[in-house]
């Protein structure tokens, strides 16, 4: 009998998929089962019955899975950062590598045997960067991460005023719990996206591999309150010493994006300095850099390791934010050519590459949503990395790489589904040869992925 919405089931827990529910088969149709984790077996509520597939969350642990531990955070349940942290850490990963296996044989329509998946290095404090949210809420300040939303709810969840936090470094907790009581003795209002009334909107903290730690808080533009935010960043800075800048940006866009439009003040350096492997990293608050810099070692290895590079090579490296990936290879190829929307990562990524004495890379910004313009005027190039957002490369990108047809392109993802239907675009021309999970967000359902796509 078909499954229904209401309906009890007892079913065991074979995997887990993308986003972090358990899946069971009953009947040869899969259900996603939230609250549940491979090898659990679980009776079930179906919330959504659908001719495909079902919907569930676990309501009775019938029989634990081996794979169970206990979770280290007094918040796991209720935060909404980490919530594979009752999931043996191996178990995480090879999930994770099954997830991004299974996307490319459903979505991409290939069949490729993944290599070895790369773990994190470390699997706690590894964040060199932490998002915060303010919140008004029952007339009170609240500052700390979203909460978990209830299975089947979509929408912003409301923050959660962590106290602890093993994903963070250094300090960080103690700096959170400052701002937070400083804010709330400011007296001023925590900003509302829905009345667009208030003030704080979000503190950001940011620590390098070498030591420096910047403080960045948002605010909405508001120029009476901003002399509360110097009071904030003085006190910040005579406190932890080890601060190596505070910057106060303004964001009037009503979005909840954690990222400023206009810097308003600042303390101590315009950017911090970070360290991955033999590169060194100029990261100012705008700018993209990923969150895991032991991590991105090994994703930039596996990227190397793809690249096979004799040296002679001209590397094109498309949604380079601040250069990262360039700057690391630059040491391996002939020239490195960068192109990313964001005028203040490029700024950043030309700034790395004069820390590291490179003379051999060149970075411009523009949108790829249109491919690469105008092709004719791009100097021959022989690799390309394409590491874009979430969302994927643009449909025109990837007939741009149709059309110019390189003989090598990695493909750098932190979404297996539309990495999978890149490489679906490009099957045309393209095969996948290899691909590697990399860990860089453990206790989370992230994945990242490398994938080499090699001309037919
Ligand atoms: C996943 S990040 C990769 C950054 C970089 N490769 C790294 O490893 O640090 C994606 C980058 O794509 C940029 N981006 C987003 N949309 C874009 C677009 N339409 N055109 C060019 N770059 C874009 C973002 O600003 C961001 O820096």
């Amino acid at each position: 009998m078909p499954l229904k919405k209401d309906d009890l089931i007892e079913c065991t827990i074979e995997s887990l998929a993308f986003g972090g529910r358990g899946v069971a088969r009953v009947d040869g149709m899969a259900v996603f089962v939230a609250d549940a984790l491979p090898g659990d077996i679980v009776k079930a509520r179906i919330v959504r019955a659908k001719k495909r597939f079902a919907e569930g969350v676990a309501e009775t642990l019938v029989t634990p899975s081996s794979h169970r531990v206990e979770p280290k955070c007094a918040h796991f349940g209720q935060c909404g950062g980490c919530a594979l942290q009752n999931l043996e850490y191996d178990e995480q990963l090879a999930q994770k590598a099954a997830q991004v296996q299974s996307a490319l044989s459903r979505i991409g329509g290939v069949d490729v045997p993944m290599d070895a998946p790369a773990a994190s290095p470390a699997i706690w404090k590894y964040r060199n960067k932490m998002e915060f949210s303010f919140e008004r809420r029952d007339g009170g300040l609240h500052l700390g991460l979203r909460s978990q939303l209830p299975a089947g709810e979509k929408g912003l969840a409301p923050v959660l005023d962590i106290e602890e936090c093993h994903l963070c470094a250094g300090r960080d907790m103690e700096i959170l719990r400052m701002v937070r009581e400083f804010c709330r003795e400011s007296g001023i209002a925590a900003y509302d996206p829905k009345t667009q009334n208030g003030f704080w909107r979000h503190l950001i903290i940011r620590h390098t591999a070498l030591g420096e730690v910047m403080v960045h808080v948002i605010t909405t533009s508001d120029s009476r309150k901003f002399k509360q935010v110097e009071a904030l960043g003085e006190a910040l800075v005579e406190r932890f010493t080890e601060l190596t800048a505070f910057v106060h940006s303004s964001r009037s866009k009503r979005t909840t994006l954690a990222v400023g439009e206009y810097v308003e003040f600042r303390l101590g350096t315009k950017a911090i300095e970070e360290k991955v492997g033999h590169a060194r990293y100029h990261i100012s608050p705008n700018t993209f850099f990923q969150t895991n810099s032991a991590g991105a070692e090994k994703l930039f290895d596996t990227i190397r390791e793809y690249g096979e590079f004799d040296g002679s090579e001209t590397l094109l490296d498309l949604y380079c934010g601040a250069g990262a990936i360039g700057v690391y290879m630059a040491d391996s190829v002939e020239r490195v050519i960068g192109f990313e929307i964001s005028e203040e990562s490029i700024a950043k990524a030309f700034s790395s590459a004069k820390l590291n004495g490179l003379e051999n890379c060149d970075f411009a910004v523009g949108s790829l949503d249109d491919g690469l313009g105008d092709l004719k005027r791009l100097p021959e190039f022989d690799i390309v990395v394409v590491d874009p957002p979430r969302s994927g490369m643009h449909e025109n990108m990837a007939k741009a790489l149709l059309q110019l047809a390189p003989p090598k392109i990695v493909a750098v993802s932190c979404d297996p589904a539309t990495l999978a239907r890149d490489v679906k675009r490009l099957s045309d021309k393209y095969e996948i040869k290899r691909a590697r999970a990399v860990d860089m967000f453990p206790h989370t359902h992230h994945i990242e992925t490398v994938a080499l796509l090699v001309r037919k």
